[in-house]
């Protein structure tokens, strides 16, 4: 098969986008007051110089042990998270994260496109304490609502060892050393967002005392512009660059498209998408009105939103589509253009049902040079794809794996949807057969 080199780049492109970005960032002294416990309350100022060791094991014995979620449930189990937790009716901290300039500095370094304009509400979660030997394994930010789409960490400048945050999303490895990040200063914070589908880990903290606010990330409204109040401080200092943007995606894809290797008589291109996005665990047509397939458009970020972006600039129609397991080892699978519950999908005949009842289409994965043949254009339910990203288990609708989340997931589950573009012949890409 002939070597497309602009399809290798725009695979390494769209690998590159980073879903995390973080730092440091100064704060006047008061930032750092906590007051905490309804009847008796307490003060205590959340950094290393002002505080002592016993304020801060006074605040972690007045924490309750931290749960997590397993599939549906939220579970205690200190094999898997050791920390304490305060819930946001127990505590008043002084920090704003709007005020400040906290969220303005995130959103503009983690979101690209219209969306880094886009409003933003950021909603305090919880404080966690994590003393000597906590720690918190592998797990996503569970989706509370359908609009969240990140999580925001606040690490106060109370001296701790270990305790870094991993971040992994496909091949890729970040971590975020707070302890250092933080040695040898009073006035800072440091702070770590990402979007909540990313993998994450707090290592054990080894001495000290790791302290952190969280706070969930959702979209707005999306008709109205992000309020920019932040003041741009030298105190700043951001680790991660600025994510992928549409214009590079965009200028990768179109020279790619020029290449007569790739589908030289036009079809059909998919991208398995690289994010996972909150979908409802269950909805009704008849009273949601809406596929929550339909919704998606709005949500996409990092690589993802670039890629979608770029398509439309180039006058191209990118489609965002399920891919329905029928769960049967000799099915192909289904490109779906709704999402649909696996559960209503009557079990004798899968792919019958998806094909003649949801618009599905039988997927054949195909090479970049691929040619249709006549009986190919003929059939009307079947398309040929080339994938250029790769599509798999992640992002089949009917997902079976274990969740491991924040706490339990209760009315959303993260699923991958992936992205087809049909294209046409070289030197004529806009023209697509109905
Ligand atoms: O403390 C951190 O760095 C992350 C904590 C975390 O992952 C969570 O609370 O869900
Ligand atoms: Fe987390």
């Amino acid at each position: 098969m002939t070597a497309i080199p602009a399809l290798d780049r725009l695979r390494e492109t769209l690998a590159q986008s980073l879903p995390y970005c973080g730092g440091t960032f100064e704060l006047p002294s008061d930032s750092f007051e906590l007051y905490y416990g309804k009847e008796n309350a307490k003060f205590v100022h959340l950094s290393s110089a002002a505080s002592s060791h016993e304020a801060l094991d006074a605040l972690q014995s007045a924490c309750e042990p931290a749960a997590f979620g397993r599939n549906t449930e939220t579970v205690l189990d200190e094999t898997y998270r050791k920390a304490g937790k305060m819930d946001t009716s127990e505590f008043v901290v002084r920090l704003d994260v709007v005020k400040s300039g906290l969220l303005d500095i995130v959103c503009s370094s983690l979101l690209s496109g219209d969306k880094s304009r886009r409003s933003v509400r950021a909603e305090l979660y919880k404080l966690n304490v994590y003393g000597e030997g906590a720690f918190f394994k592998s797990h996503t930010d569970t989706p509370t609502s359908g609009t969240m789409f990140g999580s925001l960490v606040v690490v106060f400048p109370t001296s701790h060892v270990g305790g870094n945050l991993i971040l992994r999303h496909h091949e890729h490895e970040w971590t975020f050393d707070s302890a250092k990040l933080l040695a040898g200063t009073a006035n800072h914070v440091a702070y770590a967002a990402f979007f909540s589908d990313v993998e994450h880990e707090v290592t054990t903290v080894t001495s000290g005392h790791r302290i952190t606010i969280t706070y969930n990330r959702y979209w707005g409204n999306s008709e109205t512009d992000r309020e920019v109040t932040g003041t741009q401080s030298n105190s700043l200092n951001i680790l991660q660059p600025l994510n992928v943007n549409a214009t590079g995606v965009g200028r990768v894809l179109a020279e790619a498209l020029e290449d007569k290797a790739l589908l030289p008589e036009g079809g059909t291109l998919g991208f398995g998408l690289r994010h996972a996005y909150p979908f409802p665990r269950t909805w009704d047509m008849a009273v949601d009105k809406k596929d929550p397939l339909a919704a998606l458009p709005a949500l996409l970020k990092g690589s993802d939103l670039a890629l979608f972006d770029a398509c439309e600039a180039l006058g191209l129609k990118p489609q965002l589509k399920f891919l329905g397991d029928t769960g049967e080892k000799d099915d192909e699978p289904i490109l779906l253009d709704r999402a649909i519950q696996i559960s209503d999908v009557e079990v004798y005949d899968r792919v019958d049902e998806m094909v003649t009842y949801h618009n599905g289409v039988i997927m054949e994965e195909v090479d970049a040079d691929f040619r249709p043949s006549s009986a190919d254009i003929a059939i009307g339910n079947r398309r040929p794809v080339y994938w250029v990203t790769e599509v798999g288990k992640m992002n089949t609708l009917a997902s079976t794996y274990i969740h491991y989340g924040n706490q339990g997931v209760l009315s959303h589950l993260y699923m991958t949807a992936c992205l087809t573009v049909d294209v046409g012949p070289v030197g004529d890409r806009k023209a697509v057969r109905d």
